[in-house]
């Protein structure tokens, strides 16, 4: 069986082998306004990569098409098999204990708990196994919520703002996490997300959507971790907030 689903089309276009995911003339219609028009995206295998857009511009809606949860209608879209999605909530169920909801859907086994004690552990967990969703922090549950998507070792992890509701040094914390998590696991990511420092921290291509199309598409050729006061890093966030209508004051 191909590693590869088409979502919502028949037949999956051939793609090249470090494509993970492959959108050709994307639209989606809602209220007889095209929301996303015929846009058109490729992330490489491995590739992490930020959306950014002024609100309403269909990022999320976007991410939905990817993650299968919100259908199309037009155009192609060719994702890896093996999707998950960390939402700006974590969307734990509080009457389960933290590591049945890292395997929710695997049942109660000594192997399902194993593994969740060791996803636990990889985003510095350990000591809250037995814990209750509703006794943890915000950004204790955000770091469930990725527990939970990366067990499933997806090859497209859909982010969006899953950091957008923590204060400024619990984020900073969990870009490193996330960029620890993203070396070791490999995914493809799609990021969404209003920060344009975060976008630049983290990525390496970040894309402005705005009226339904890719209006911006900016590889960043630099390395890890990333220094705000860089020069390239001033002139890359004056581009983006130029291009996001947004004006800095000094
Ligand atoms: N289920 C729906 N029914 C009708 N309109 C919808 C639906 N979902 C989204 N929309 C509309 O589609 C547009 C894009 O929404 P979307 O949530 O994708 O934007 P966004 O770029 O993610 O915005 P934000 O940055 O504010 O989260 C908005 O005008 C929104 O009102």
């Amino acid at each position: 069986m191909s590693e590869y689903d088409a979502v919502g089309v028949r037949e999956a276009p051939p793609i090249g082998q470090n494509i993970a995911v492959d959108v050709d003339g994307l639209t989606k219609i809602y209220d007889g306004r095209a929301v996303l028009d015929r846009l058109s995206l490729q992330i490489g295998q491995g590739e992490f990569v930020a959306i950014l857009g002024p609100s309403g511009t269909g990022k999320t809606t976007l991410l939905r098409i990817l993650s299968g949860l919100e259908a199309h209608d037009g155009g192609k879209v060719t994702v890896p098999k093996v999707r998950s999605v960390v939402f700006q909530e974590p969307r734990l169920v509080p009457s389960q204990r933290v590591w049945r909801n890292v395997v929710i859907a695997n049942g109660r086994s000594g192997a399902a708990r194993r593994a969740a004690i060791a996803a636990l552990e990889e985003v510095g967990l350990k000591e809250k196994v037995e814990a209750w969703p509703l006794a943890l922090s915000g950004g204790e549950a955000q770091r469930v919520a990725l527990a939970r998507a990366l067990i499933r070792e997806p090859g497209l992890l859909l982010l969006d703002e899953p950091f957008a509701a923590l204060d400024a040094l619990t984020r900073i914390r969990m870009h490193s996490l996330v960029l620890q998590l993203w070396r070791v696991h490999r995914p493809s990511v799609l990021l969404i997300t209003h920060d344009v420092d975060e976008a630049i921290l983290l990525s390496d291509r970040v894309l402005v959507l705005s009226d339904g199309k890719v209006r911006l598409d900016i590889s960043i050729d630099q390395d890890r971790p990333r220094d705000r006061s860089a020069p390239w890093f001033a002139d890359l966030r004056r581009k983006l907030l130029d291009q996001l209508g947004v004006v800095e004051k000094t």
